[in-house]
């Protein structure tokens, strides 16, 4: 979303209200853990579209450096105390001078509102709201926001459905709607299906929200490993059931979306390359183990390519799944955030994400002191039986394989914590050093 051309307001509001939001907007976006351009301060807000939602609340796409971000504004005279979190500030000047500006996600009343919207299909401005007809969305939800460490933003209505609005907008499709959609299609119920969702056409089309069900009483796989571990339990039932879980989701998905061609080795090689550098400029701590990570890269040219590529979850590891009863279940197909959407979307190897999982598994027994490496080998072991099991195929078998990618997966997790978390760079830095000098 590079067009910066305003959007005359649809249906007409006010008139150039960044006058008296932009200060406040420079502000705010810093502190919120979806937004990317933490490193550098808002300089420049552009506005790229702006749409009245329902009275009090403004729907609107703007600009920070590169990204395009979506905010739903609450405009009121008065905000109550009782949600004084949701409180941007009060514009000083322009068109809403004197009004309260709040985050609209996060105070009821919008919240509400906004679930009336998904439940009555039809437009706003550029703004499409569309829905399942087949699943009937009872009004009336109380709504609560979703206190998760996110990369966008979730209400829960009621327990019964959850709706993910996405923060940082790309042009196209976002897998996160695209693939469940499919999935569903498919009869995999692994993965939550959408109910509802919300898209703009303008500046270009783009997927805005997704509303899905909420499976009330589950945990998330990190939540039950970090609990695994503290209890001293052993965690090998559950991975080698999310082994079976996975391949499952992987072969629906070579059957829901075309399959390529074997990932090529020289090409797959130069692609992690290209990243590992990238990220050795900015976090100086990778530089001394590049030439040791270039050799796990190396080695894909000569061996054996492994299974076709295909579409993949992209992003998967503890934090993206989650086990209700006996059952585990994929959420958020959105991948890796940082990623162009086309290449998100596009095919890969499903190694891919056996790797982001076998790294999750690292990642959970490195937060307990003394380090559990015992307790991370039996699952990532028990994990890959129960791929093997369902797919045909075992991962263990493709030593050089999963080394680039885990290799590749743990330079990404270096880049995400110099960025978002920088008191965990130590977990991924401790893969790096394994993989780089003792090569596994
Ligand atoms: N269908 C669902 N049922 C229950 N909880 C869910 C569901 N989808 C997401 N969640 C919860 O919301 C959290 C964030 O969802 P996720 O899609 O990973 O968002 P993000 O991409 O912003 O990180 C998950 O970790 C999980 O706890
Ligand atoms: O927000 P997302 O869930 O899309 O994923 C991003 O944030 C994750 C952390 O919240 C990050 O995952 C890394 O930390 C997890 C523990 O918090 C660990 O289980 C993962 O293995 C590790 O990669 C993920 O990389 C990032 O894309």
């Amino acid at each position: 979303m590079t067009n910066t051309a305003f959007v005359r307001p649809r249906p007409a509001v006010v008139t150039d209200p960044m006058v008296s939001l932009s200060g406040l907007l420079r502000e705010w976006l810093p502190r919120q853990r979806w937004f990317a351009g933490k490193d550098r301060p808002v300089n420049e807000l552009g506005l790229l579209s702006l749409t009245e939602l329902f009275p009090g609340c403004l729907h609107l796409l703007v600009r920070a450096g590169d990204d395009c971000y979506q905010l739903l504004l609450g405009v009121r005279p008065h905000l109550s105390p009782r949600h004084g979190r949701a409180l941007i500030g009060r514009a000083e000047t322009g068109p809403l001078a004197g009004m309260t500006v709040f985050d609209a996600l996060q105070e009821p009343r919008s919240a509400q509102l906004l679930l009336e919207r998904l439940r009555r299909p039809g437009g706003a401005g550029p703004l499409r709201f569309e829905a399942d007809p087949s699943v009937p969305l009872p009004s009336g939800l109380v709504p609560r926001v979703l206190e998760a460490e996110q990369s966008n933003s979730s209400l829960v209505y009621g327990d019964e459905f959850i709706l993910k609005v996405f923060r940082r907008v790309q042009p196209g499709v976002n897998p996160d709607l695209e693939v469940p959609g499919a999935l569903a299609g498919q009869g995999c119920a692994r993965v939550p299906a959408p109910v509802a969702w919300f898209r703009t056409t303008y500046p270009q089309e783009a997927t805005l929200g997704v509303l899905q069900p909420f499976l009330r009483d589950a945990s998330d796989g990190w939540t039950l490993a970090l609990r695994a571990l503290a209890a001293g339990d052993d965690f090998t039932l559950q991975a080698r059931e999310l082994g079976r879980a996975t391949a499952e989701v992987h072969l629906a998905l070579a059957v829901s979306f075309p399959t390529g061609a074997h990932e090529e080795g020289v090409r797959t090689a130069s692609a992690m390359t290209e990243r590992l550098d990238a990220a050795a400029d900015t976090v100086p701590a990778l530089r001394p183990y590049v030439p040791g990570l270039r050799t796990a890269f190396g080695a894909l040219v000569a061996c054996d390519p492994g299974p076709p590529a295909q579409r993949i979850h992209g992003d998967l590891h503890l934090g993206q799944v989650l086990r209700a009863g006996r059952d585990w279940f994929v959420i958020d197909f959105e991948g890796e955030p940082s990623r162009p959407l086309a290449e998100r979307r596009s095919t890969h190897s499903p190694v891919r994400d056996i790797a982001g999982m076998l790294r999750s598994f690292d990642y959970a027994a490195r937060q307990r002191r003394p380090w559990r490496p015992e307790w991370a080998r039996r699952c990532r072991e028990a994990y890959c039986a129960g791929y093997a099991e369902r797919a045909g195929w075992d991962p263990r078998k493709k030593h050089g394989l999963l080394r680039a990618y885990e290799t590749d997966r743990a330079v990404y997790e270096v880049l995400y914590e110099a960025r978002h978390r920088p008191d965990w760079l130590p977990v991924p830095m401790a893969a790096i050093e394994r993989l780089a000098v003792r090569g596994g």
